[in-house]
């Protein structure tokens, strides 16, 4: 049977979970974060999609059709042009300027995780790129539908990380994340089981170091 996106979340469910129901998105759903701890994951984020940015300009570059070429770019261009331009004007808004974002020093987060895609790019192939940069884009538009399916989530004036909730169910981003699962399943639909085993541990590793990523915000670890 052919292998589908679903399948390495099936693979990886308890991972999956513990990323998409993190306690730092259950609490930016009902609006209990602590400010600082926002900020700190605010910055870090700024620091986060600058090097995923440079991760999809490698996937253009690795690709060797059209399609790829283009897949790379809708990737490329949902980052720079609608998450790191809101984000800029997001945390504006939370009293960070761009110049305090272009000066900060990057988390062992941070670090981890990005140095880890941009590895994984390296060596492997553009499946392998793809897989690990997929739980970014599809998992942030997962979280904010689960949040908008939770009794407990608070929408509107009164949470202060609702516009955090709106970006990531905007149609820019959840048609960026239907195209990068699309992508997917047609490249998945081929492997082996031997490949899809392979796929399964870089998927599990990138998913855990979203995981991680949550964690030094709610912690505010550096
Ligand atoms: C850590 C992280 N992961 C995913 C996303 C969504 N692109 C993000 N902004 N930051």
């Amino acid at each position: 049977m052919p292998y589908q996106f679903e399948d390495l979340k099936h693979a990886c469910q308890a991972e999956w979970q513990a990323y998409i129901e993190h306690g730092f998105v259950r609490q930016l759903g009902d609006g209990s974060l602590a400010p600082e701890a926002f900020q700190h994951y605010l910055k870090q984020d700024y620091l986060f999609l600058i090097q995923f940015a440079r991760a999809y300009a490698l996937a253009a570059y690795k690709s060797p059709t059209l399609s790829d070429l283009r897949q790379a770019k809708e990737g490329l261009q949902a980052i720079v042009d609608v998450e790191l331009d809101l984000h800029i004007s997001y945390c504006n808004a939370w009293g960070i300027s761009e110049e305090e974002l272009a000066n900060l020093p990057e988390a062992r987060a941070t670090l981890a995780y990005t140095r880890y895609v941009l590895d994984t790019g390296n060596r492997g192939d553009l499946l392998d790129l793809h897989v690990a940069l997929s739980p970014c884009m599809v998992g942030y538009g997962e979280i904010a539908n689960w949040l908008n399916n939770r009794a407990q989530t608070i929408r509107g004036d009164s949470n202060p990380y609702d516009a955090w909730i709106a970006m990531y169910e905007s149609d820019e981003f959840q048609d960026a994340m239907q195209a990068e699962i699309r992508w997917l399943n047609e490249r998945l639909g081929d492997v082996s089981p031997t490949r899809f085993e392979q796929l399964t541990r870089v998927f599990r590793d990138a998913t855990r170091l979203e995981i991680d990523f949550w964690d030094m915000g709610l912690h505010l670890s550096d």
